[in-house]
């Protein structure tokens, strides 16, 4: 067996194998984890040999080594010998500190991402108190641990996470015609394919410098996979940096017929086919394109002051500028946005003190359209998470209650666990139950009922890394049907007099305009009522429905339309 000399460490490991630390050495290796306040290219270079290894305590090496062998089939299977180390009961995990850390958990989240397990949010997992769960994952898959992630480490996770699932159509077209044979591509072993993904978003889409992404990707494959996995890596991602500096990356032509066309902008953009068409066919091609490109971006993020617990945005703003995030204010009283920094402001505990809450002004509107007042009785009809349960509560100023129903019973219990953080728990009253069904038993009726109905979600995409691929153009037949029959419901909870109010976090006319002119066919007792003096004119459409564009405001895409009852 070849052996391979490790950087500024004396010892030598199998070809190929990693070199494996008990947890012990990980707190004298965390020390050299990078510099906080540099770039993130920077940041990259740290990662790169040999500043990486040679951070690490040579003591603790010493004492703490052990082998990992690698299987026939590639499969990298710890040593029994060390595999078992235990400190008195709690399992001491066995970390690789030869690979690059965040690109190891990229990693294994995009295969289970790619499983469907994992929701690719772009809030950090650490903060739902779901990292240790992360890392059992990630060594069941590897065969090894990581360091413990720093916060930084944990932002490019995300950002490799969320932009790789994001131009995964775009990257896999590339990956598939720089292979030799289409079979090689999609014979590829999985985590092979997610390491090649995560080197071709570095290259194509963040400023990382080639050597740093070539080098850490080809030792991931080798590690984790085995030598001949590396040697792949490595010619791959190679034959792209020529293309690209040649500036001959082999791409579609946008030409045929409109089925062809949309198919090259569908790679291009890296969204799926039926999206393309359908935004083509209804926005214009402009401005699907347009869609496309702030879909791709960056998401910004917004806080919502709460209110109820005396904060005004001013200690808000304070808390922002003595955690160095910088912010802009919103055109909305309660809100500040964000782009970069939600990690500090989820580590520094703001959500959990119940300071703030993620919100976006897109679902604030929502709320201005149903304009709570004090002393009303307000049902939220599909409640959890809650984000607008809170803020409609917020605005009854202690008056009133909202009654939050939802059919999801975990959903509903995180629901209720904010409220008491936002001190709202005496206002709001939780109902499990299916909607369609609670309706027809309730004899109970409201001043103001909010159906945020289940919807594509196609308003938030730039939010929903994942969502774009999770979603079938069947799907919104089925959804339209069932937010009918949820519109049908919700509005037997009206009082005569009372008000409606429907909305969606989609773009979509048939979710939206469309199902609200089918239900007062069915509905004659419910008359649409103009938005106007409930948000800015901007957001008001010709028919006098509420509805924010992520082109036209730069918000999430959201709808709502407020329907009256009549008083008989
Ligand atoms: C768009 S989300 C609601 C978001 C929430 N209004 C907020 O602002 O945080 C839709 C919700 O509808 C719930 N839901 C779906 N079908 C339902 C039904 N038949 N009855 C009640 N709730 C339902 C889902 O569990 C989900 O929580």
């Amino acid at each position: 067996m070849e052996a391979k000399a490790l950087p500024l460490t004396h010892f030598r490991a199998r070809a190929g194998s990693p070199l494996l630390l008990s947890a012990d050495a990980s707190s004298a290796a965390r020390k050299g984890s990078g510099a906080p306040g540099r770039s993130m290219a920077s940041r990259y270079d740290a990662g790169a040999p040999p500043s990486r290894a040679g951070t690490v305590a040579e003591p603790m090496l010493q004492l703490n080594f052990a082998v990992c062998l690698v299987g026939m089939n590639g499969v990298p299977k710890l040593n029994p010998k060390f595999s078992t180390k235990r400190a008195g009961t709690s399992k001491v995990p066995i970390i690789n500190f030869e690979v690059s850390h965040h690109r190891a958990v990229a990693a294994v989240r995009l295969l289970r991402a790619d499983k469907g397990k994992a929701f690719v949010d772009l809030l950090n997992e650490k903060a739902n108190d779901s990292g240790e769960n992360e890392m059992g994952y990630v060594e069941r898959t590897l065969g090894f641990s990581t360091r413990h992630l720093d916060d930084r480490d944990i932002r490019l996770v995300t950002v490799i996470v969320a932009g790789t699932v994001r131009w995964k159509r775009y990257i896999d077209y590339l990956i598939m015609s720089l292979c030799s044979e289409e079979k090689v591509f999609s014979n590829m072993e999985p985590l092979l394919l997610q390491i090649l993904r995560i080197g071709f978003f570095e290259i194509l889409k963040l400023n990382v410098p080639a050597y740093a992404v070539v080098d850490e990707n080809v030792r991931l494959a080798k590690v984790a996979l085995r030598p001949g996995a590396g040697n792949m890596v490595n010619a791959i991602l190679r034959k792209l940096l020529l293309l690209k500096e040649t500036d001959s990356l082999p791409l579609p032509k946008i030409e045929g017929d409109d089925r062809a066309q949309a198919r090259a902008l569908s790679i291009i953009y890296s969204h799926p086919v039926w999206m393309v068409r359908r935004w083509i066919r209804f926005l214009g091609k402009d401005e699907a394109l347009k869609l496309m490109n702030w879909n791709n971006s960056d998401p910004y993020f917004s806080l919502r002051v709460n209110t109820t617990n005396g904060y005004t945005r001013d200690d808000l703003v304070n808390r922002l500028e003595d955690l160095q995030v910088h912010y802009e204010k919103s055109i909305m009283d309660e809100f500040v946005r964000i782009r970069e920094g939600m990690q500090a402001v989820l580590q520094a505990g703001l959500l959990k003190e119940g300071m703030c809450a993620v919100q976006d002004e897109s679902a604030g509107f929502v709320v201005s359209v149903v304009d709570p007042q004090p002393g009303e009785t307000i049902m939220d009809c599909c409640a959890a998470p809650g984000g607008k349960t809170f803020f409609m509560a917020s605005r009854l100023a202690g008056q009133g209650k909202v009654s939050a129903l939802d059919i999801n019973k975990g959903r509903l219990r995180i629901l209720m666990e904010a409220a008491k953080c936002h001190n709202l728990d005496d206002i709001i009253t939780d109902i499990h139950g299916d909607l369609r069904l609670y309706a027809k038993e309730s004899t109970a009726t409201y001043d103001k009922v909010l159906l945020d109905a289940p919807c594509s979600g196609l308003g938030v995409l730039s939010k929903r890394a994942d969502l774009r691929w999770n979603r079938q153009f069947e799907d919104l037949e089925e959804l339209v049907c069932l937010q009918d029959e949820l519109l049908d419901s919700a509005s037997l909870l009206v009082k005569p007099g009372g008000i409606l109010i429907y909305s969606t976090c989609s773009i979509d006319h048939e979710e939206n305009e469309n199902r609200v002119t089918a239900f007062v066919q069915r509905h004659p007792e419910f008359t649409p009522q103009g938005v106007q003096g409930f948000v800015p004119a901007e957001f008001i459409t010709d028919d006098g429905f509420y509805s924010s564009s992520p082109t036209k405001h730069s918000l999430d895409g959201a709808f709502a339309a407020r329907l009256v009852r009549s008083m008989h």
